[in-house]
């Protein structure tokens, strides 16, 4: 996986790195500095390093990162603030040194900074991400409760992404199914003032900034970015109805089915047991790679999960009214799943469909709040307006009935636009 600012790094200072860090360091920190540098060199320098658990390495001022897939202590607010005030080579190669680059430029230069991050899937990105959102939210200097606000809102927006976005596919347990582009805005002192996450479907706002255009990134160049994510597994629209064997659908609805309590599971008429929706295919969490996730079973691990979006979804300023509606959509998803569609012959030879299950639907229709006989139409049936010759202004409504493979396809593409 690579990392890469626009400037390249500070030069070096007369502080001494601390010793605790440096002397167990080994290999070449920048891989510049290899004689010869060819692939074969580069490649083993970065397996010398591994093995002693440096999994990062310059190559000039990109930053290689190799995955450990267990936990590693070399993540700390400390260590935070000591990558801030050194210069990147003054210190061992490290995610925050990226981030502490990137933060002294913005800082000192007033210069808007990216950080790309790279790599195939399952390499670490989201979680290199997440370190530089730790590094932002436990290294800037100022204080002050709304700054304690938003470093907090900061630290849940990524399990809060992870679990409506993330699932587990055949390469991680915990892949991330849409692009993202965080924004982070920062004021004179350096200090933050919020974020701004853009992705396919979820704008996700916290902090100060509120009168930020929403849609500054556009949606399509997210849709383009997500179908050209192509590492084999479906693509994410389409996973909330199907999922290749093995995977899993998005976190949230395990979770949900798994961590609500008796109430709440009610009130979203739902049932704990996972086996009981069609779209859950695969309701195991089998741990692939997951080095923070303690050794849980899977239901535990789930539940556990779920007490965490829960408190991520109050810290980033939903009310509890906004959660329920939330999770009164991703019930709505489900319930919709289950619902079953018989053909039947339209008196004009054509074939339709009726609901058998329609309790399923008048379920739905109560959880989103909407007339049962508007769903139900629109699922089982299409409507076009066409322009009438005949008719000095309007047109003339046309409504098919569907078949019942028509219908579970519009029905399903209800379930992808809700989630
Ligand atoms: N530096 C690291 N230290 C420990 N574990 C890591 C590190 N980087 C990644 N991991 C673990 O490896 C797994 C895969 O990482 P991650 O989800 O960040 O990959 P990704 O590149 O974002 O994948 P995808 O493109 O599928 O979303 C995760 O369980 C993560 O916790």
């Amino acid at each position: 996986m690579f990392f890469s600012t626009p400037q390249g790094w500070f030069s070096h200072t007369s502080m001494d790195p601390p010793s605790l860090v440096v002397d167990s360091e080994t290999g070449a920190w920048d891989c510049v500095l290899l004689d010869p540098l060819s692939e074969e060199s580069f490649i083993s320098n970065l397996a010398l390093r591994y093995k002693r658990d440096h999994i990062y390495t310059y190559i000039g001022n990109v930053l290689v990162s190799v995955n450990p897939y267990r936990p590693l202590n070399i993540y700390s607010a400390e260590l935070a603030r000591a990558y801030r005030t050194r210069g990147p080579f003054q210190l061992p190669p490290h995610i925050f040194a990226v981030a502490g680059s990137a933060y002294r430029w913005l800082r000192d230069r007033s210069e808007d900074q990216c950080i790309i991050v790279s790599g195939e899937s399952g390499s670490g990105k989201t979680h290199a991400a997440a370190m530089v959102v730790y590094f932002i939210a436990s290294a800037t200097p100022g204080a002050g409760p709304g700054l304690e606000s938003i470093r907090t809102k900061l630290r849940h927006i990524g399990p809060l992404l992870e679990a409506f976005g993330n699932a587990q596919t055949l390469k991680n347990d915990n892949s991330s199914r849409f692009g993202k582009y965080l924004d982070i805005e920062f004021d004179y002192k350096g200090d933050p003032l919020g974020a701004h996450i853009t992705n396919c479907r979820l704008v996700l706002q916290v902090g100060a900034n509120s009168d930020c255009d929403p849609n500054i990134f556009g949606s399509e160049l997210s849709i383009d970015y997500l179908k050209r994510k192509g590492d084999g597994s479906e693509l994410a629209f389409s996973r909330v109805t199907h999922q290749a064997p093995g995977e899993r659908n998005f976190h949230i609805f395990y979770q949900l089915l798994v961590g609500a309590d008796i109430q709440l599971l009610k009130l979203l008429k739902l049932q704990r047991n996972t086996e009981n929706y069609s779209f859950l295919k695969c309701s195991l969490h089998n741990h692939l790679a997951s080095p923070f996730t303690p050794a849980t079973s899977p239901h535990l691990e789930d539940k556990l999960c779920f007490q965490r979006t829960r408190k991520s979804l109050e810290s980033v300023g939903f009310s509890s009214e906004e959660i329920l509606d939330v999770f009164k959509v991703v019930s709505s998803v489900l319930k919709l799943g289950n619902v079953v569609f018989i053909p039947s012959n339209n008196i004009d030879g054509t074939e339709g469909c009726t609901v058998s299950n329609d309790y399923e639907l008048y379920e739905v229709c109560d959880l989103l709040s909407m007339d049962c006989t508007i769903l139900q139409g629109a699922i089982t049936s299409r409507s076009l307006f066409i322009d009438d010759p005949h008719e000095e202004c309007g047109s003339t409504l046309i409504v098919t009935e569907l078949s019942a493979s028509e219908a579970t396809q519009s029905r399903n593409s209800l379930c992808r636009a809700l989630q």
